[in-house]
C-alpha cells in the first residue's frame, strides 16, 4: 500500500490532460481531489476560495480551461479570453489566499509571438505580436503565467510555476471537428473515409504549417515528476517533444497507422494559424526529463482509444 503523500487539488480532471493525470500511476501516491465543473465552477471566485480553504491541498495542478483547436478559437475569442482569465485568476488567487505552498499552472505554446524564432524559448513570451487566430486564449495564458510569477515575488513562501506544453493529443481528446486540434481531427476524418470507402480527405490550408504534438500521457508523466520535485523546476518551462512535422506529414503518418491509402486535397480557404510552433526543450533537458512515446505509437494508441468510443463508425 503506497503511503499517502498528501492532498493534490487537480482542476480539469474530466479533460484530456486531467484524465491522463488521474490515470497515471504516480496519482496513486497522492490523495487527488478532482472536482468537476458541476461540483466546483471555477468561474465562481468565492466558491473556489471556499473550496481551497477547506481542502488545504499541498499543491494545486491547474489543468482546467476553455480549450480548442484553431476553428474553435476563431469562433469564440471572447469566451477563450474571459473564461481562461477567470479560471486562472480565481484558482491562483484562492490558492494564494489559503497559503497553498505550490501551484502548477498549464500555459500553451500559443503564448509565443507568431513571428518568434523557433525553437521558442521561454524568454520570448511577450516579445512580439501574437497569432490572431488564438490571441484571446494566448493573452489569458500569458496573464495567468505572469500572475503566478508575481505571487512568488510578493510571497516567497509560495511557489507557483507554469509548464508550457506544445500541442497535445491522446486518449480522452476531443474528436468533434468543431472543437478538435489537428491530430484528433485527422483520426476522425481518415477513419471515417476508411469505413465509408471514400477516396479523398480534406486538409485545411496547404499542409506546409509545422506543428509539434506530444502524447498527453507523456505530459502527465512530466506533471507528476514536477509535483514530486518542484523546487528544481524553472518558473516557466516548455514541455515538448523537440521535433515538429508538417501538417501533411501528420496526415500521411496517421493514414498509415489507420490503414487508409486514399488521396489528400487541400482547402486553402481554411485557417492555418502559425507557420511553426516548435518549443525549445533546453530547460526541459536540463531539468532531466524527455517524453517517451513516438508519434507512431502515440497515434496508434489514440486511434485505439477512438475506436473504443460510443458512436464511432465501424
Ligand atoms: N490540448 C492541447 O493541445 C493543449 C496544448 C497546450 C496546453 N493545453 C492546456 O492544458 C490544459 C488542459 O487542456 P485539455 O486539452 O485537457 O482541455 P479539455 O480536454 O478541454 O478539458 C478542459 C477541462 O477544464 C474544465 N473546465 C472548463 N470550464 C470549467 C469551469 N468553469 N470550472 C471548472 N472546470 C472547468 C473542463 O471540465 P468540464 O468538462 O466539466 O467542463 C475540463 O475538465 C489547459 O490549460 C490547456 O490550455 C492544452
Ligand atoms: C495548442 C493549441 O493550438 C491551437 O492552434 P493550432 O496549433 O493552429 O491548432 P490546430 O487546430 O491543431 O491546427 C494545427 C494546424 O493543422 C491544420 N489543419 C489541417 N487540417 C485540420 C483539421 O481538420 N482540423 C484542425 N483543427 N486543424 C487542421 C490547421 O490549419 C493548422 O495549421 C490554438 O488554436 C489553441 O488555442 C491551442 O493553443
Amino acid at each position: 500500500m503506497n503511503r499517502q503523500r498528501g492532498t493534490v487539488l487537480l482542476t480539469g480532471g474530466s479533460g484530456m490532460v486531467g484524465r491522463n493525470v488521474l490515470e497515471f500511476p504516480a496519482a496513486s501516491h497522492w490523495n487527488v481531489v478532482a472536482p468537476s465543473s458541476r461540483e466546483l465552477d471555477l468561474r465562481d471566485a468565492r466558491a473556489t476560495a471556499d473550496f481551497i480553504r477547506k481542502l488545504q491541498p499541498e499543491i494545486v495542478i491547474h489543468a482546467a480551461g476553455r480549450v480548442g483547436g484553431i476553428q474553435a478559437n476563431i469562433a469564440a475569442p471572447v469566451d477563450f479570453l474571459v473564461t481562461n482569465l477567470d479560471l486562472g485568476r480565481n484558482i491562483v488567487m484562492a490558492a494564494r489566499e489559503a497559503g497553498v505552498p505550490r501551484l502548477l499552472n498549464l500555459g500553451s505554446s500559443c503564448m509565443y509571438p507568431r513571428e518568434a524564432h523557433n525553437p521558442l524559448t521561454e524568454s520570448a513570451v511577450l516579445q512580439g505580436e501574437l497569432e490572431p487566430t488564438n490571441e484571446g486564449y494566448a493573452l489569458a495564458k500569458i496573464a495567468v503565467a505572469r500572475l503566478c510569477q508575481y505571487v512568488g515575488r510578493e510571497r516567497p513562501e509560495l511557489s507557483y510555476k507554469t509548464l508550457i506544453p506544445c500541442n497535445l493529443y491522446g486518449p480522452h481528446d476531443k474528436f468533434d471537428p468543431k472543437h478538435s486540434h489537428l491530430v484528433p481531427a485527422i483520426i476522425h476524418k481518415v477513419h471515417t473515409a476508411k469505413v465509408q470507402g471514400r477516396a479523398e480527405v480534406e486538409i485545411w490550408g496547404d499542409g506546409s504549417a509545422r506543428r509539434e504534438f506530444m502524447f498527453a500521457p507523456d505530459l502527465a508523466d512530466a506533471i507528476w515528476r514536477a509535483v514530486g520535485a518542484f523546487d528544481p523546476l524553472p518558473q516557466m518551462m516548455n514541455v515538448g517533444v523537440g521535433r515538429d512535422h508538417s501538417v501533411n506529414d501528420y496526415y500521411r503518418i496517421a493514414a498509415e497507422v489507420i490503414g487508409w491509402d486514399g488521396r489528400f486535397v487541400h482547402d486553402t480557404s481554411k485557417p492555418a494559424g502559425m507557420k511553426q510552433k516548435l518549443v525549445s526543450t533546453e530547460l526541459q533537458a536540463a531539468w532531466g526529463w524527455a517524453p517517451a512515446t513516438s508519434l507512431e505509437d502515440g497515434i496508434r494508441a489514440t486511434y485505439n482509444h477512438y475506436l473504443s468510443l460510443d458512436g464511432v463508425a465501424r
